[in-house]
């Protein structure tokens, strides 16, 4: 019998996560952090994690991200077990203090590729792509402490993109920024992603960032987090922030995380906006 080389499946879904529990040791005990999460996100998607401190959001990033590996349930990347780190998936933190002091914006965005075996005259052609992507072709030769924390978090998610990872893993990214940076992160981010239509995996614990960020939302009960609904919201963004529209999937949100709702354990359920 012919044996027939992998393949991956083809129109399936980029990241598919099923039945995925992951604990950790603390001590004699076990704490669980997720308990049976499924979610499938597909090429192109802002797919957000979004749930209470300690619900898990982090733990599931670092599993896609191949830190951790989950104790039950599986993660596929394009057809393919996640079995750890890669270069398909590039982590964006809220610590910005991530760049190397020491290297200008431009060596910041580079040195990855170059670690990565790229070409020295390619790593910095791209580099340069990216930086001016993200709007900071003047700041090249500067060094990240001169630098805003908005413009830092421009640089990480330039050397991210430089990559051209099949995921972006957003941690948190802008919570360190106040909220008018923070506000213009969001718009530059979907304007990068109007124009680029990366996949995205982006945790966060705030409902409107959410909803602005997203186009499709996972929340995540309270500790240990389990998929409570899943919710489209490609619909909104910064232009409808504030909105009546928005408001009310806001609260609808609050009350399936928060409410009487979230009191009583259900199945994932697919959630119109
Ligand atoms: N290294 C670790 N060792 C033991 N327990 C951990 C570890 N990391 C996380 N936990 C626990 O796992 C649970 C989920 O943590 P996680 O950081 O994933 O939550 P989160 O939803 O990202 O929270 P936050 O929004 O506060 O960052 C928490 O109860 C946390 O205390």
């Amino acid at each position: 019998m012919s044996v027939l080389p992998f393949q991956a499946v083809p129109n399936g879904p980029l990241l598919r996560a099923r039945g995925v529990t992951i604990e950790y040791p603390a001590g004699d005990a076990i704490v669980r952090a997720t308990h049976d999460v499924s979610f499938d996100v597909w090429r192109g998607d802002r797919f957000v994690l979004l749930g209470p401190s300690g619900c898990g959001k982090s733990t599931l990033l670092k599993a896609v991200g191949g830190f951790i590996a989950p104790c039950a349930g599986s993660l596929e990347l394009d057809g393919r077990a996640i079995a750890g780190p890669g270069r398909d998936r590039i982590v964006v933190f809220q610590e910005f203090d991530q760049l190397a002091p020491w290297k200008t914006v431009r060596q910041n965005v580079m040195f990855p590729l170059l670690a990565g075996k790229t070409p020295k005259r390619e790593a910095e052609a791209r580099a340069l792509h990216w930086i001016e992507k993200v709007g900071l072709s003047r700041f090249v030769d500067a060094y990240p402490h001169t630098l805003s924390g908005g413009m830092k978090a421009r640089v990480a998610i330039a050397r991210a993109l430089a990559m051209q990872p099949e995921i972006l893993l957003m941690d948190e990214p802008f919570a360190a920024l106040d909220a008018l940076t923070r506000r213009r992160m969001h718009e530059e981010l979907q304007v990068l992603w109007d124009e680029v239509r990366f996949t995205m995996l982006f945790v966060t614990h705030s409902i409107e960032e959410a909803l602005v960020v997203g186009s499709r939302i996972l929340l995540l009960s309270p500790h240990p987090g389990r998929v409570r609904a899943e919710i489209n919201s490609h619909q909104f963004g910064l232009h409808s922030a504030g909105g009546a529209e928005f408001q009310a999937a806001a609260e609808r949100i609050h009350g399936l995380l928060f409410g009487a709702e979230a009191a009583v354990p259900q199945r994932a359920r697919a959630v119109r906006s």
